[in-house]
Order: structure tokens, then sequence, then C-alpha cells
């Protein structure tokens, strides 16, 4: 498996941690199950394919004891098609299942050790957590950085879902919900109890919402600033260019045009908007024809006074020309008075002929570019530049 971002290990060895990803489905009171003994059914079959487009998407799936004692999950990408394209990638059919475990103590007929296409490892290792120490996440994500794990998706339960986003170790959840309520003061909560970093001062993105059939699907993602630390600098610009990046994964696909994402930030370092190419926005007009950038400046009021200490996180250079619209994305952020563009990857010369970067250094804007993302950047436009 490939590596990805950097993350000091031991002060010494230079790893690089996973994108975890949360998933879970939830009734309207937020509860992941009743107290049936049966397996209650939240998700239709639409969601259930979107949780197995996620598992074909990720390196590893990792679950608490609990969910492996309480449902037996095989933990396995279900359709053939997704698996056999996997295998032609070059990884095994399903991820390497993860089990967090205080005790260690799982049946070892349980169906995630069945081997089909699959490895596992239950967390802790032998000698560590005996006596029920509960597992560290932090280490476990560090462990599995090691293994080579670049993207992680988080299937439950309840207390590890709660961990992850209180510990600030998710960089995105993807939710729904289905339409009913379960009214059971005992049935499991999504989200117990806790100090969650991610507050009404730290409100996440919402990259992407939608009905699968009856079911309410919302994705978002999270600026993990405890990552770091810090809110300026090359850390916080990377993370914070990931984020835009990561947007532009909810881009409709279109065969002749870039899918992009931006972010807008305000002197502090906090999210204040964010677009990708076709958003539906009112007021732009026809969006197909909407760029991020664009869809990101227009859901601020050309006045807000934040704009003059702003950072314009984007995945794909601004546009300069533009033949769909008067105005560029690049006129867009010199009218806004942006003085600060982050870019991973400058416009190849496939579409048209961009000099939006140089034009912007040109009227003063600080420019920097982070081709370091620019991988990610080709991999989101394969259509284009694959
Ligand atoms: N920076 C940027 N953001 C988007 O969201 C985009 N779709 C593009 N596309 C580029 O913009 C130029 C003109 O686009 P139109 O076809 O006139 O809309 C061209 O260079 C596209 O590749 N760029």
């Amino acid at each position: 498996m490939r590596l990805r971002r950097p993350v000091a290990h031991n002060g010494a060895v230079t790893v690089t941690a996973p994108w975890v990803v949360l998933s879970c489905t939830t009734s309207l009171d937020g509860c992941l199950d009743d107290t049936a003994a049966r397996r209650l059914l939240l998700s239709n079959d639409a969601d259930f394919d979107r949780v197995d487009a996620l598992r074909a998407s990720v390196d590893a799936i990792l679950v608490g004891a609990g969910t492996v004692r309480a449902d037996n999950p095989r933990l396995l990408v279900r359709s053939a098609t997704r698996r056999a394209a996997r295998v032609a990638r070059g990884e095994p059919a399903s991820p390497l299942r993860v089990v967090l475990s205080g005790s260690g103590e799982l049946d070892p007929a349980a169906a995630v050790f069945a081997a089909e296409g699959a490895e596992t490892i239950v967390y802790p290792a032998a000698g560590r957590g005996v006596g029920g120490r509960p597992v560290d996440p932090g280490e476990v994500l560090d462990d599995l950085a090691r293994r080579g794990v670049r993207r992680l998706m988080v299937e439950g339960g309840a207390s590890v879902l709660t961990r992850f986003l209180a510990d600030d170790l998710a960089d995105e959840l993807q939710f729904s919900v289905a339409p009913f309520l379960i009214g059971d003061p005992a049935a499991p909560r999504a989200f117990g109890p806790a100090g969650y970093p991610q507050s009404c001062d730290r409100r996440m993105i919402l990259a992407d919402s939608g009905a699968l059939g009856d079911v309410q699907f919302s994705r978002y993602l999270v600026d993990r600033r405890a990552r770091d630390g810090s809110a300026r600098g090359r850390g916080a610009d990377l993370r914070l260019l990931r984020l835009a990046v990561e947007l532009s994964r909810s881009c409709p696909r279109v065969s002749g045009a870039y899918s992009v994402g931006a972010i807008v930030t305000d002197g502090r370092g906090a999210v204040i908007s964010t677009g990708y190419s076709r958003e539906l926005l009112r007021g732009l007009g026809d969006p197909e024809k909407n760029h991020a950038e664009e869809v990101a400046l227009a859901k601020l009021d050309p006045a807000d006074p934040r704009l003059k200490q702003a950072t314009l996180y984007t995945s794909l250079e601004p546009c300069s020309p533009r033949a769909s619209r008067p105005l560029s994305c690049t006129d867009h952020i010199l009218a806004a008075g942006i003085p600060r563009v982050v870019l991973a990857l400058r416009e190849p010369a496939l579409l048209a002929v961009c000099d939006g970067a140089d034009r912007l250094r040109a009227a003063g804007v600080e420019v920097v570019e982070l081709p370091e993302l620019g991988a990610q950047v080709r991999e989101v436009n394969s259509h284009l530049l694959g």
C-alpha cells in the first residue's frame, strides 16, 4: 500500500496518518440500534450500497469489539464489481479488518475472522491492554499508518464513534438518518456525552447531502486542528488544502470539466465558506457553469470585512481566462480583496491556457503552491488527467 500525509512518530520516523472516515446510520432520534436481540435494519438498499462503496474505497475498516459481539459483521466489500476493481488496482479484494478490544476477548469463530480475501488485526496486540485497559485510538492510527493504511473507515459502535470524534481523530463523517424513531432510553446513541471539538465554534463542513430513497445522507468534513495544533503555517495550509481537495470529491463529475474544491478561511484560519465545481447555488445561474472558487465567494457578503484577511484554498489554480461567464475566478478573488491564495495544482494546458496564479501574484496576492497534494487532485480528475 502507498503512504500519504507525513506525521512525526517518536520524533524520528516519518509515516503517513490515515484519512479517517466515520460512517453510521441512525434513527431520527440518533440511535444506532434498538435493544431487541434481532438485528435492526436502519439503512435501505441505497444506503447499504453507499456503505459498500465506501468500504471499497478504503484500506482498512475499524470497529469496536462490542460491534463484533452484537452484530457479528463480516466487514467485506459485497459488490463483486467493486472487489474486482480493487484487485485490478493491486489491492486485496476487501480492506484490512481492524477490531478495537480492551480485553482482547473475542470469539475466534466470529465472522470478522473468516478468511475471505481480507486480513484481520485486533488491538491491543499481545502484551498490551491486558485487564481491559481502553485501547488508545491515536496509537492505533499510528500503527495503521506504519502498516501503510492511507484511508480508514470507522463503522462503530457508539463508544468508538464517540471516542474518535471527541479525540479529534476523524477527518470525515458520512452520516445517514432513517425515517423512524426508536424512543428507547436504553438504545445506543451514535454520539454519547463528550467534550466534542466539533462544537458550534468549530462547525463541520457540509460537503454533500441528499436523499437515498427514504434515508437522508450527509457528508461532513472536519477541520482537525488538533493534528498540528496550528491555525497558521505550512501544516495548517496543508490541512486546509487537503479539505479543499476532499471537497472536490463532491463535484458532479462531467467529462469535459475539472472537479475543483475551494475553502475560504478568515485571518485566524477558521473556515468561513466552501464551494465546489457545479455546486447548486441559487442566484448564480446555470449550476453546470459554477466554479468552486466562484461559489465559495458568492456565499459571502462582498462587504464582509473578513475577506481582507482571508486565505482562499483551491485544489486547482483559479481560472483565467474564462469562456462560460464574463468574470473568471481570478477576477472574483481580486474583486473580493483576498490577500492570499493556496493551491495544489497549476491548471494543465488541456482545456485552456490558464495564468491565474501569475495574474494574482502580479496584482500583489500571495500565492502559495503545495504540489504535494497535486497527485490527489489528479486522481479526483482522472477523467481528464488519468
Ligand atoms: N479553478 C477552476 N475551478 C473550477 O471549478 C473549474 N471548473 C475550473 N475550470 C477551468 O476554468 C476555465 C474556463 O472554464 P469554463 O469552461 O469557461 O467554465 C478553464 O480553464 C477550465 O479548465 N477552474
